[in-house]
């Protein structure tokens, strides 16, 4: 049973070959059998994911439909969910009991999901390994010495080790795809303003954007469309109608422009990575694409500038968690400047508070116009770069990661290593634009990803052009062994 895709699950469903109560049962006991050796869950919520089903299957009884209803998922622990610990993977958050639930948690439930519980993530989204997390590190069902990713990395790990069909996940500079990439399985980071960020813990908020993880882009179609759309509750949601993503996936490829950014092909891509983009673009020719060189000239400035942005907005976000009116409060405070110090101190780690330290220090008088400023001004030079291609391309092909998966704890000692892991993803964040992470082959036995990014609101475009590849290729087929 676990080896079915979240669209075979649905069908089973609907064709009642079995209930929500029974795939549920399964996958809850698959999860305490597997789950121990990969760290991927925080909290398994048995009891409400139990209750869930049982409704799903009386609501089907009377005759309600939905593709989701009774389907079981998972969210990353950073979607507030209601009466249920959203920790965020920190310290700080580990006895915070969300008292509603995020618009994309509502919304899936409303569309009858089953939540089985909350997924592992690098503290406060901010890493690219899931080794930051309070609650330690995630193993990658294909090596379980090796990192998943992150910062979804127990959402990859969950669908790619098949305790649940599919997760949801968050991206701000690469945190649905870069895991996604690394452990073989499908994710999409929507345009910015496809998905609402109400209830979704904020890390950087003209960065942050939600989506959903799965093995298929059939899958992440059909998850998209249920959380897609506008919520007058976020303010940068956009109002742009939802289409029907499910129905473009069949569209032929016959004509359609790839554009090969020849910026992302450089120094530091692994060789054996940049063999297997190769044959996907060739894959991608057969299907019907023309493929074209292009160039994105200002790429090579987006580390530094999502380096400067993401924390400075972190260091704002994060200023709410003083010990006063969320989590983590120290013991015995001498007064309230010894209550925010230590409160802060103790309950964020390593990694939170380099980031806070360098996102105050970039807003702080003086240093705003030095580093601020001009991250901003090459946002939008990267920003204008990708509008120029895509006059010329309909979509852009690239590796999603510059290597596989690394071994846990060999790039702990060094942020910047980390941060370097970035570097093809982190340009769709800084332009708001869609971008889709697919398994395109193995590089020793470790999991490869290609990366498709597309104008704003081109999701269906990213699915249709993975689902085609996806009717052509196995390669998200493949099952670490053991799982
Ligand atoms: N949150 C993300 O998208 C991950 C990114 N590596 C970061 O640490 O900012």
């Amino acid at each position: 049973m676990h080896q079915l895709t979240l669209s075979d699950i649905s069908k089973a469903l609907i064709a009642k070959e079995f209930s929500s109560v029974e795939i549920t049962s399964y996958l809850l006991e698959r999860i305490k059998q597997l789950d121990p050796q990969l760290n991927s869950f925080i909290t398994v919520t048995e009891q409400l994911a139990l209750e869930q089903a049982k409704a799903a299957d009386e609501r089907r009884a009377q005759g309600k439909y939905h593709e989701l209803l009774g389907v079981p998922i998972a969210h990353k622990d950073l979607f507030c969910t209601e009466g249920v610990r959203t920790s965020c993977g920190s310290k700080m958050l580990d006895n915070f009991f969300a008292p509603y639930n995020a618009t994309v948690v509502q919304k899936l439930i409303n569309a009858g999901c089953v939540t089985l519980g909350k997924t592992n993530l690098d503290e406060f989204a901010m890493g690219s390994s899931n080794e930051s997390s309070y609650y330690g590190a995630v193993k990658n069902p294909w090596d379980t010495s090796r990192v998943p990713g992150g910062s979804s990395g127990g959402s990859a790990v969950a669908v790619a080790a098949r305790l649940v069909p599919a997760t949801t996940g968050t991206d701000t500079g690469g945190s649905i795809r870069q895991p996604a990439a690394l452990t073989g399985v499908t994710g999409i980071k929507p345009t910015y303003g496809r998905v609402s960020r109400w209830g979704m813990i904020a890390y950087a908020s003209s960065l942050d954007q939600g989506g959903p993880i799965a093995r298929t882009a059939e899958d992440c179609a059909l998850l998209l469309q249920a959380m897609a759309g506008f919520d007058p509750k976020d303010s940068t949601c956009m109002s742009e109608a939802v289409p029907d993503y499910y129905a473009d996936l069949d569209k032929k490829l016959t004509g359609l422009k790839v554009g090969l950014p020849k910026e992302f092909f450089g120094a530091g891509l692994d060789s054996r990575i940049a063999s297997l983009v190769d044959t996907a673009v060739k894959e991608l020719e057969k299907l019907g694409a023309v493929v074209k060189e292009i160039s994105l000239a200002n790429m090579e400035q987006a580390i530094p500038a999502y380096y400067v942005i993401a924390p400075a907005e972190a260091s704002s976000n994060l200023s709410r968690f003083d010990g006063a009116r969320f989590g983590y409060r120290c013991e015995n405070p001498k007064d309230l400047q010894d209550m925010y110090t230590r409160s802060r101190t103790e309950g964020f780690g390593a990694e939170v508070r380099r980031r806070i330290m360098v996102g105050t220090y970039a807003l702080s008088a003086g240093y705003y116009d030095a580093y601020y400023l001009q991250a901003q001004k090459i946002r939008r030079l990267i920003k204008n770069d990708f509008m120029q291609a895509f006059n010329e391309v309909d979509v852009i092909f690239s590796p999603t990661t510059p290597n596989p998966a690394w071994k846990i704890g060999e790039k702990a000692g060094d942020p910047v290593a980390q941060y370097l892991e970035d570097v093809y993803t982190i340009t769709a964040n800084l332009a708001g634009l869609p971008a889709l992470s697919m398994p395109i082959g193995f590089a020793d036995g470790l999991p490869v990803g290609g990366q498709l990014l597309a104008p704003y609101f081109e999701e269906g475009r990213l699915l249709n052009i993975a689902h085609q590849y996806q009717q052509v290729t196995d390669w998200h087929r493949q099952v670490p062994t053991g799982f």
